[in-house]
């Protein structure tokens, strides 16, 4: 077959109902695309009265949208550039013909045609989605006859002169009887918060001017105040607390990206805000859905991003992650390690007390990304349980000489509940050593990622061996207990311990005679699957613990010494459950029988 060439045809009538119906997801962004152009529209009339291509009066360049529930019409209208009949014909009955993308291209020289939001020649046909008629009113700037353009959705049209004073541009939309919901004032002015709360020209609906022409994102920070950056905070999120401090972030090389980052308070057990950074592109609300643009420890942040080099699908409601967004992505990620280390140095105090806060972020970025951790390796803190902080490089030196064991490995110790821990930290302090507190939900994957990092340092839980293995110098002790007598220890704890291990272990004298720890490998891989969500082998695990014996405990002296059978197995069973009792492990009915036991051997 000899090889032919030809041209793909379009069939109007088949296309048309996909881009009315299919192209955009939801039906409420018709108003967002209407608006839009509206404001496309007056932009380009400031812009040529800018370069004097337009000499009349702009007078009042509000757009306004209003509803007749009555009529069942929505009306959108500015006095904008208008256009002629003939433009009509070729801005709007070609579709994905951008008359935006051609004024762009005859413009690109002057400066700043950036504001021009139109791209696809797409937009105007969404109003189908609502409307079963759409009628366009307008005028153009030049002096021309007013045109009337109305059509059914089907591919006809008709067009006619009409009379009509003002310049710029209506656009009536007859609403369909299934999209009724669109009359109503409420749904209306959601959408137009949503879409338009910052487009740059004013929005009036009701009476009411709805949005605000100049967000503070549009400015320079050197023109901003601290107050301006709180109530911007206010009116992103009426019922927000105050912010901790904020990122103005201004790039306009390899992109152009503007916006402002707010850090919000973060409780402990952090939960997922409803607050979000949202998403703009010249000003027109893109999604809250700013994963990729926003790296994901950040995602908790609040604020706006503002980037017209976002590459959007057609429908403007998401984007498509390309080299750009990845470089946004890093931009913030130093951006925002920038801007920690900057508080950290100049204000150390300050920053410890919005510790609690940044270093959820902080650590969650330590997990998370390693270009970040380079960063914040220097501002990040540890916290011990006398609410003293530390850089990591205070900490390694504070402890180096005292808690290094004998492969000279530095042992940062921790507790994450120092209540429940009290008699472990104690016994830890009676040795001089430190110990952490580490107890938010990221902290075991935090310690993980960080032993990962630090040569030569090793993170045990303060509870997790004997505190002559917790740090093991090489130092052990010489047991007062025979072989035979450790043999009859051993047998007697194992009778009372259930599945725990039994580890006999020459203590100090002044050491408890019984404690039950729980070993740090296992227990940290179990509360890493289960920060993660996982149930994995690990977290499925059932944990079992270590039972310590000091064997050269007076009490277990008296044990060995006791002869009665019952009184020494009596005696075993006290001493585990109080063991039990210290870490908080005794509770309901064997709870009851040990204090029932211990009354009764008062
Ligand atoms: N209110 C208006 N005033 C003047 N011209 C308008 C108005 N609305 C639409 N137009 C013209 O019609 C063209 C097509 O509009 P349409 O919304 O379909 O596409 P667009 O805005 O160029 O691109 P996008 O699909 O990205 O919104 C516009 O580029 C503009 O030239």
């Amino acid at each position: 077959m000899v090889a032919e060439k030809g041209t793909i045809s379009i069939n109007t009538e088949n296309i048309f109902p996909i881009i009315k119906k299919f192209l955009y997801s939801d039906h409420e962004i018709f108003l967002r695309e209407l608006v839009s152009n509206a404001v496309d529209a007056t932009q380009k009339l400031k812009k040529l009265a800018s370069m004097g291509e337009f000499n009349g009066e702009l007078g009042d360049l509000t757009v306004k949208v209003s509803v007749d529930k009555e009529a069942k019409t929505i009306t959108i209208s500015d006095k904008g550039i208008g256009m002629s009949a003939e433009e009509i014909k070729k801005y709007i009955n070609q579709i994905a013909f951008s008359g935006a993308k051609e004024f762009l291209e005859k413009y690109k020289d002057t400066q700043d045609t950036n504001q021009i939001i139109g791209q696809f020649g797409l937009g105007f046909y969404s109003a189908f989605m609502v409307a079963q008629n759409v009628e366009i009113i307008t005028k153009s700037f030049r002096d021309e006859p007013a045109a009337r353009w109305i059509c059914d959705g089907s591919t006809e049209f008709e067009i006619s002169e009409v009379e009509k004073e003002e310049r710029g541009t209506d656009i009536i939309l007859h609403v369909a009887p299934d999209s009724e919901e669109f009359l109503d004032n409420f749904r209306i002015s959601q959408i137009l918060e949503k879409y338009a709360k910052f487009l740059p020209i004013e929005i009036e609906f009701d009476g009411k001017v709805i949005n605000n022409p100049n967000p503070i994102w549009t400015k320079s920070p050197s023109e901003l105040t601290e107050e301006d950056y709180k109530s911007f905070y206010k009116e992103l999120y009426p019922f927000g607390e105050e912010p901790l401090f904020w990122i103005h972030l201004n790039v306009d090389y390899p992109f152009n990206l503007t916006g402002v980052l707010y850090f919000p308070k973060v409780k402990k057990d952090f939960q997922l805000n409803r607050e979000k950074v949202q998403l703009y592109s010249r000003q027109v609300f893109i999604t809250d859905d700013v994963k990729d643009v926003v790296p994901e420890f950040l995602q908790m942040l609040h604020g706006v991003i503002d980037s017209p080099d976002i590459p959007l699908n057609v429908s403007r409601s998401y984007l498509q992650a390309d080299g750009n967004v990845k470089k946004i992505n890093s931009h913030i990620t130093k951006k925002v390690a920038d801007k920690l280390q900057e508080l950290f140095r100049q204000d150390r105090k300050g920053f410890e007390e919005k510790w609690e806060s940044v270093g959820i972020f902080a650590k969650y970025g330590i997990i998370s990304d390693d270009k970040f951790y380079d960063r914040a390796k220097e501002f990040t803190l540890l916290k011990n349980v006398d609410n003293e902080y530390f850089t990591i490089d205070e900490y390694r030196e504070k402890v180096q000489v005292n808690q290094s064991d004998k492969d000279s490995k530095a042992v940062f110790l921790y507790a994450n509940d120092a209540n429940q821990q009290d008699a472990f930290i104690a016994s830890a302090k009676k040795r001089g050593y430190d110990v952490l507190i580490m107890d938010s939900p990221l902290d075991a994957h935090f310690i993980n990622a960080l032993e990962s990092k630090l040569e030569n340092v090793t993170f045990k839980r303060v509870d997790s061996d004997s505190i002559d293995k917790l740090i093991d110098k090489g130092l052990a002790m010489e047991s007062v207990l025979s072989d035979d007598e450790k043999k009859q220890v051993e047998e007697l704890f194992k009778a009372v311990a259930g599945n725990n291990t039994i580890q006999l272990e020459a203590l100090p004298t002044d050491e408890l005679p019984v404690t039950i720890v729980q070993p740090e490998f296992m227990r940290r891989w179990k509360d890493m699957s289960r920060v993660s969500g996982q149930n994995d082998m690990f977290g499925m695990m059932p944990m079992g613990n270590n039972v310590v014996i000091n064997t050269n405990h007076a009490l277990v002296d008296k044990l060995i010494k006791t002869t009665d059978a019952e009184a020494q197995q009596q005696l075993a069973k006290q001493l585990y459950d109080l063991a039990l009792l210290a870490q908080g492990m005794l509770s309901g009915g064997d709870l009851t029988r040990f204090v029932e036991r211990t009354v009764a051997a008062l």
